[in-house]
């Protein structure tokens, strides 16, 4: 286990007895220079999600108010023997200590780590894998898992199950003793499926107490959604989405409660060199300080825009409207819907003409930024999941992913009003106008009806 956190002494004899007290010996049973002392989120009061985001407490020698960014590889010892709480950035900064406490207090963890990017994270998660391990996991999950998961299959003897987690006991049918790792994504992205994760964890748990329940958070962050309370042992984000907010950084999050968990999360963020950097540590925790107020327009925006969607005859998939088949699971788990929606249009070719009109809505992968963002996932943000894969997990080629951000929403409905009457996707009468043609034969069937035959173990 890393060493505690000590008062602040300053570095030097003091810190180096610390050191001698509490040696840390690594995996390989190396006793390296310390690592930065693990985070102590729960000091004093708790307030609101709203509130923590913003207060924060560093005791900086100037009392400035904003972390510094410590921007240094290395940090001058005292003594010869090292021993001070920084040496190398590599294994511990400063600014990004600073950031990993924050997210520890508002992740409802034990600790939390940053790193590089959000498939960083699941790489790091990853790494726990043996040959022979075998990994369960959707059948809708982001492309960029899907492609990790599938080169470690390949290459690495991992043997990974792509099952329908919205269904608990498609898990319940593969889980073995052999299982290592149960990855969920919820909602999922791009078909907004909700996995029951208390109902999942439990299953996984009581089959195989070793095994670990990785939940990947992106889709909602941590002020929707916490999943270590609701039974997952490692809880992961893209911290590039609404976390920083703003499209301008790559991060990803790791937290957990279990130390030894954290341990050999931080061996391999040391030893590989994927800890984030000192300054978008420093952008990221600006980026988290707004998050409950961008999330909270972001979604007002987004549900405004499903009801617009179905109210105009199109099959939308958005846990913010009634008509979703898991409305009540996923309220029994997350505090809002999020801001990322699908819809169908039922044509390939009618969904691009939608998507290339639209003005205001950028073409672009990624959400959780302030700017609104219409993309094909097939082609884009999932398009290395191979076709044949794609089609045999009944992907829609023609769904248009709509990622809502904090523009005025009138003017983001006007513009997707614009795009549709264009694309000609809808029916346009004196009373306004109708999803047409294939889109609303598809608005028919209820989302149930069609998924339940998407299901694959
Ligand atoms: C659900 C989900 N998880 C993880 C990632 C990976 O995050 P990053 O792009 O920061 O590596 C993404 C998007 O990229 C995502 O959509
Ligand atoms: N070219 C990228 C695509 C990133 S997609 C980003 C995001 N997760 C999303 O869902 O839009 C790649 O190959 O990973």
């Amino acid at each position: 286990m890393s060493t505690p956190p000590g008062p602040s002494q300053g570095p030097g004899k003091l810190n180096a007895g610390a050191a001698k007290a509490f040696p840390h010996i690594d995996l390989d049973g190396h006793d390296l220079p310390p690592s930065p002392a693990p985070s102590s989120p729960r000091n004093g009061r708790k307030y609101a999600l709203a509130t923590e985001l913003v207060y924060t407490e560093s005791k900086d020698q100037y009392g400035a108010s904003s972390m510094p960014i410590y921007q240094s590889a290395t940090f001058k010892q005292t003594s010869a023997n090292g021993g001070s709480e920084y040496d190398y950035t590599r294994s511990g900064n400063p600014t990004r200590t600073h950031l990993e406490r924050h997210l520890a207090k508002i992740m409802n963890a034990g600790r939390a780590l940053v790193v590089g990017s959000g498939m960083g994270a699941l790489d790091v998660i990853t790494r726990i894998l043996r040959p022979g391990d075998e990994v369960i996991t959707g059948d809708d999950l982001y492309g960029g898992t899907n492609r990790l998961l599938t080169y470690m299959a390949t290459n690495h003897g991992i043997i990974v199950h792509h099952v329908d987690t919205t269904i608990p006991q498609r898990v319940k049918d593969v889980v073995s003793r052999k299982t290592a790792m149960v990855l969920l994504e919820t909602p999922t992205n791009p078909l907004i499926k909700i996995v029951d994760i208390p109902s999942v964890a439990k299953i996984v748990h009581e089959m195989n107490e070793k095994a670990l329940v990785v939940v990947d958070n992106t889709m909602l962050s941590p002020i929707l959604s916490n999943p270590l309370d609701l039974g997952a042992d490692i809880v992961y984000e893209s911290g590039t989405k609404y976390l920083s907010g703003h499209h301008d950084i790559m991060a990803g999050v790791l937290a957990f409660n279990d130390p030894a968990i954290g341990d050999k999360m931080y061996f391999t963020i040391n030893s590989t060199g994927c800890g984030l950097a000192p300054n978008d540590a420093f952008l990221l925790m600006r980026g988290i300080k707004t998050l409950a107020i961008r999330m909270e327009k972001q979604q007002s925006n987004a549900q405004a825009i499903a009801e617009f969607l179905e109210s105009h005859g199109f099959r939308v998939r958005y846990p913010g409207l009634k008509s979703h088949p898991q409305y009540d699971l996923h309220w029994s788990m997350a505090r809002g819907a999020g801001a990322v929606l699908s819809f169908e249009t039922g044509d390939v070719a009618l969904s691009e003409r939608i998507v290339e009109a639209a003005r205001l809505w950028g073409i672009s992968v990624s959400f959780g930024c302030v700017n609104s963002l219409i993309s094909m996932p097939c082609q884009m943000s999932h398009a290395s999941i191979d076709a044949k894969t794609r089609k045999e997990r009944q992907m829609p080629e023609d769904i248009i992913r709509l990622c809502v951000g904090i523009e005025d929403v009138d003017d983001l409905i006007d513009d997707l009003s614009r795009a549709l009457v264009q694309a000609g996707a809808v029916t346009v009468t004196l009373d306004g106008f109708h999803a047409k043609g294939a889109a609303e034969a598809i608005a028919q069937i209820p989302i149930e009806e069609s998924d339940a035959e998407a299901s694959t173990s």
